[in-house]
């Protein structure tokens, strides 16, 4: 996207949700639209925020107080008070030293303001600032999916509705030509911490934060929304049962962990163990943070709970020792007679730990035994954790999901092919490339078994055996595409094939199959480029899993993919592992030319058959 040089270029007016939104400008709801006649001293452009968060993604009234002061000389200021995305709800900016009042109304969407520069380093550095964050706006909640394919920096889109959520998981992108409407906020990876009381939990969060040192963690814990005690409870305070889920107000903590998931500051009761109260101590604010830790002895006990959480760590301690670190801590810490912490902890503490928290260990992905002593398993977790960071925002959210990390190269391969002026060959040999690349990475997730041969010079070489029992499967005509990448990697490759009507009932209709008669004992690589809605995807695998294909026997391999895929069937069908990758967000219209990728593809290809005698048409 070319950034405006000067005011003249800039648009008066825009309205909220045109597609057509040029930069920058401000803003509008349904009563009154306004905007910057002289942007220049302070340049902002105006982002509608998806559907996906109506009233979750504003940020605090006291950054739109320090918007009201800014100057022409004080943009950075404005980065740095309000980081890259201010959101506003609901407030009058003024903006003062000019002319222009922007009014920012109560209405059912809200907006993304985000800085400006002027001139062309200004506009590289905003154009930057602008990828990143548009980077930052995937939102998904269901993991199911896997895919493989090539990725650039994502720019633009979201994700929204059920098939998104589980299947279009990732994206990437192009230059904002893009609507807005697709903002989201930047994901947090968020971690759970449960185990017994005393079991080590803050301990080991203690150390993980210490090694994370140079990245933004926050802690949470889960003893902060214990419920206040009623003056009758305070008074028989020795037969509160603490363990039980009920001595925790857990909508409270979906309330903290959900705001601060979505980039939100709140504002965390401190409950004070002597008084039994909330509220004594001030509460704590805390920032949102790349890394979330929510640490307690029932982290894991809601399910709602459990599903904000990326990673989860059951903290396994033998009773004894934390029969022991509690008695010392109640009596030293808390000031109790160890009279008291025996019955509590025969009373309530071991029943709870027995019928409460021990049951949750089975959602754990990781269970460290010995706590902070564990020191292997924590370096493990930080360098997991490090590894998730690096990724993609949405990979660190669905494991399942691989992006081929991006590089110059297969962004110079995605331009091309983008390229109205790429000639046919160029487009048939840059596809073919990056279908090649998305093909090597899928077969790199198959499973393999070790071997040894002897080598010419008689050792022993311990290696590995590829996996035998594959099969490609392509929807055509698209999928066709990507059959010689696979033969070129694969000798003798089985490969089926998948016909769907797009306009059939419910716009989908499959109306041929030919598939290897033993495809059920086989792993699958499912071939189509372009992910448009979904549909075909969604028919090419629910047929696959009818044949007896188990789902984490499937990998997807596409090349790009649209956001829209929202009217899509519910993706709980595809639960399991698959393979999958992506690679696109535009809109779809401005893909268009990608859905007849197939087409495309096998015209170009028969007008270059004599000079590609490599490829096989078909
Ligand atoms: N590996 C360990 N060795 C010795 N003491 C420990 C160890 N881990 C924790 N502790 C002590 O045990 C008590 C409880 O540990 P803590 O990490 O607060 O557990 P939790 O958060 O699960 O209640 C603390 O006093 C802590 O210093
Ligand atoms: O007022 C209170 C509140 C809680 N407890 C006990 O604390 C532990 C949980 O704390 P961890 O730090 O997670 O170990 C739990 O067993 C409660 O019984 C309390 O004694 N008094």
């Amino acid at each position: 996207m070319q950034w405006p040089k000067s005011p003249a270029q800039i648009s008066p007016i825009c309205k909220r949700g045109t597609k057509s939104t040029p930069f920058p400008v401000i803003f509008c709801n349904n009563e009154t639209c306004a905007c910057l006649t002289d942007p220049s001293p302070l340049r902002l452009s105006v982002l509608p925020v998806s559907a996906s968060g109506p009233a979750t993604n504003l940020h605090c009234n006291h950054k739109i107080q320090k918007l009201k002061g800014l100057s022409s000389s004080s943009q950075g200021v404005w980065e740095s008070v309000t980081g890259p995305t201010l959101q506003i709800k609901t407030k009058e900016v003024e903006t003062v030293n000019h002319s222009t009042t922007v009014r920012l109304h109560r209405h059912s969407t809200d907006h993304v303001l985000s800085p400006q520069v002027s001139g062309m380093d200004g506009a590289r550095k905003c154009n930057k600032r602008s990828n990143k964050k548009e980077r930052e706006k995937k939102e998904i909640n269901t993991q199911s999916f896997y895919r493989l394919g090539t990725c650039d920096l994502p720019h633009g889109f979201q994700i929204s509705g059920r098939f998104a959520r589980s299947i279009h998981r990732n994206l990437e992108v192009e230059q904002p030509t893009t609507s807005a409407a697709e903002s989201v906020p930047k994901q947090p990876f968020v971690i759970g911490v449960a185990g017994g009381a005393a079991s080590g939990k803050t301990t080991v969060c203690d150390l993980i934060i210490q090694q994370l040192h140079d990245q933004r963690v926050v802690l949470v814990n889960q003893d902060s929304f214990y419920h206040n005690l009623s003056e009758e409870e305070l008074m028989r305070v020795h037969e509160y049962n603490f363990d039980h889920p009920d001595a925790f107000d857990t909508e409270q903590l979906l309330c903290c962990m959900g705001k601060l998931r979505h980039w939100q500051a709140v504002d965390i009761p401190n409950y004070d163990f002597k008084s039994y109260k909330n509220g004594v101590v001030p509460k704590r604010r805390v920032n949102p943070s790349d890394v979330i830790i929510l640490e307690g002895i029932l982290a894991f006990h809601d399910p709602r709970v459990r599903e904000l959480m990326n990673m989860k760590i059951f903290v396994d301690t033998d009773p004894d020792v934390r029969l022991a670190r509690r008695i010392r801590r109640d009596t030293v810490e808390k000031g109790r007679d160890i009279r008291t912490v025996l019955d509590q902890y025969s009373n309530f503490v071991k029943p709870a730990f027995d019928d409460f928290i021990l049951p949750t260990k089975k959602y754990a992905d990781i269970i460290i035994p010995r706590g902070g002593d564990n020191h292997v398993a924590i370096d493990l977790i930080v360098q997991h954790i490090r590894t998730k960071l690096g990724q993609h925002d949405l990979c660190k959210i669905y494991p399942n999901l691989y992006v081929i990390q991006s590089t110059f190269q297969i962004r110079g391969m995605h331009t091309l092919i983008r390229d109205a002026k790429t000639t046919k060959h160029d487009f048939v040999f840059y596809s073919d490339r990056l279908i090649r690349l998305v093909v090597e990475h899928g077969l790199g997730h198959l499973p393999f078994t070790e071997k040894q041969v002897i080598t010419p010079t008689g050792s022993v070489y311990t290696g590995v055996d590829f996996c035998k029992r594959l099969c490609g499967v392509s929807v055509i005509r698209s999928g066709e595409s990507m059959e010689n990448a696979l033969r070129a990697c694969c000798k003798g490759i089985k490969i089926g094939k998948i016909l769907i009507h797009r306009e059939g009932d419910n716009g989908q209709q499959l109306i041929y199959e030919k598939l290897p008669t033993d495809i059920s004992d086989r792993h699958v690589l499912l071939l189509d480029p372009i992910l448009g809605t979904g549909n075909s995807a969604v028919q090419a695998i629910s047929l696959l899993i009818r044949k007896g294909v188990p789902e984490s026997n499937i990998i997807f391999l596409n090349l790009i993919s649209a956001p829209q895929a929202s009217d899509s069937p519910d993706m709980i069908m595809f639960t399991a592992v698959l393979h999958l990758q992506l690679v696109s967000m535009r809109p779809m219209s401005t893909i268009f030319e990608f859905f007849q990728f197939g087409l495309y593809f096998f015209q170009l290809l028969k007008s270059l058959a004599d000079v590609s005698s490599n490829y096989q048409l078909c």
